[in-house]
């Protein structure tokens, strides 16, 4: 993610690392928050957590790193790398975006160039994987299987009002793919000269999703008090229950009543936002016997939907 910070007037200027993958065993475990309906999701042990961070900082002492290639205020980045790394040791308690408001806030206070700090990630993630146990499979305590799923993010801003407050957070789960294999219709829409999509009652709807919230109260994010955090699990899972509950007839009816479900669910959310990209595959044969068929990849290119919404939306829904 890029964006334009802007310290002096339209000026953008900052640095930072990324990339920064770094992780912790043993660490203190998420339990104690609300369960949902759509969830099994009552926890995470923590045996194993990773994360890619990126660190963006922002300060006027850093110009004349630029303007005359004075690095007497410049923190390296390298530097910035180790202390992410060292920092993921001091950290206590079990959540990422409270890590990255841990990381932020030592970095302010260990270098007072810096005005105000970006910090965010991606979750590394891991699965627990099941051995013969005395009643039973269990989950193993020690192996873990690398995943290559769905994972937390989040990211928040720092700066030096108030005691490092929070000035902007996003949470969020990234890299949800689903595939509905029927009773999903995309009819309705604009036909004139250029169409050439038939209209289609029950299509298998394969949706890549990223989604994103925000609290009323960033604090919240932290985790600190387990029973107001929203764990990425649990968006994750209200977005293939509502998948299998309703007969959507696009990603755009999808990704609202997946936001709609979200907003209900956390009262202490303050807005839900979403990147949806269709991956349907297309019809190879629909011959067979009741619904089966056969279909193959999409060609590129492909469509994707982008949505915010608030509580505002579910006033509006509610009249
Ligand atoms: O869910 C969909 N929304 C669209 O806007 C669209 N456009 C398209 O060609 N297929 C789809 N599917």
């Amino acid at each position: 993610m890029t964006d334009a910070s802007e310290t002096d007037g339209q000026r953008t200027m900052n640095y930072g690392k990324e990339q920064v993958a770094v992780y912790r065993t043993f660490g203190t475990s998420l339990e104690g928050m609300r369960t949902i309906p759509e969830s099994q999701f009552t926890g995470r042990d923590n045996t194993i957590f990773g994360a890619e961070v990126r660190v963006q900082v922002e300060g006027e002492a850093f110009l004349p790193s630029f303007s005359e290639g004075d690095n007497s205020m410049v923190v390296p980045t390298d530097t910035m790398k180790n202390f992410i790394h060292h920092h993921l040791g001091e950290y206590d308690g079990a959540t990422l975006e409270g890590f990255l408001h841990f990381v932020g806030e030592g970095f302010l206070e260990q270098y007072p160039q810096m005005d105000a700090i970006r910090v965010s990630a991606d979750e590394l993630p891991f699965d627990e994987r099941p051995v013969p146990g005395e009643d039973g499979f269990e989950s193993s305590e020690l192996v873990f299987r690398v995943a290559d799923r769905e994972s937390g993010f989040g990211e928040v801003y720092l700066d030096r009002s108030e005691d490092a407050a929070i000035q902007e957070h996003t949470s969020g789960v990234t890299g949800i793919e689903l595939v509905k294999v029927k009773d999903n219709s995309f009819v309705g829409y604009v036909q004139d000269e250029y169409t050439t999509l038939p209209e289609r009652e029950n299509r298998t709807l394969y949706v890549t999703l990223d989604i994103f919230w925000t609290y009323a109260d960033a604090e919240d994010a932290l985790g600190e008090d387990p029973e107001r955090y929203v764990p990425a699990e649990q968006v994750r899972d209200i977005a293939q229950v509502v998948f299998d509950e309703f007969d959507v007839n696009s990603i755009q009816d999808l990704i609202y009543r997946i936001g709609e479900r979200t907003l209900e669910r956390f009262p202490q959310l303050e807005s839900v936002s979403f990147e949806a990209n269709n991956r349907t595959w297309l019809k190879v044969r629909d011959d067979l016997e009741g619904d089966a068929k056969v279909l193959r990849e999409p060609p590129r290119p492909t469509g994707f939907q982008q949505f915010s919404m608030d509580r505002s939306d579910l006033e509006r829904d509610a009249e």
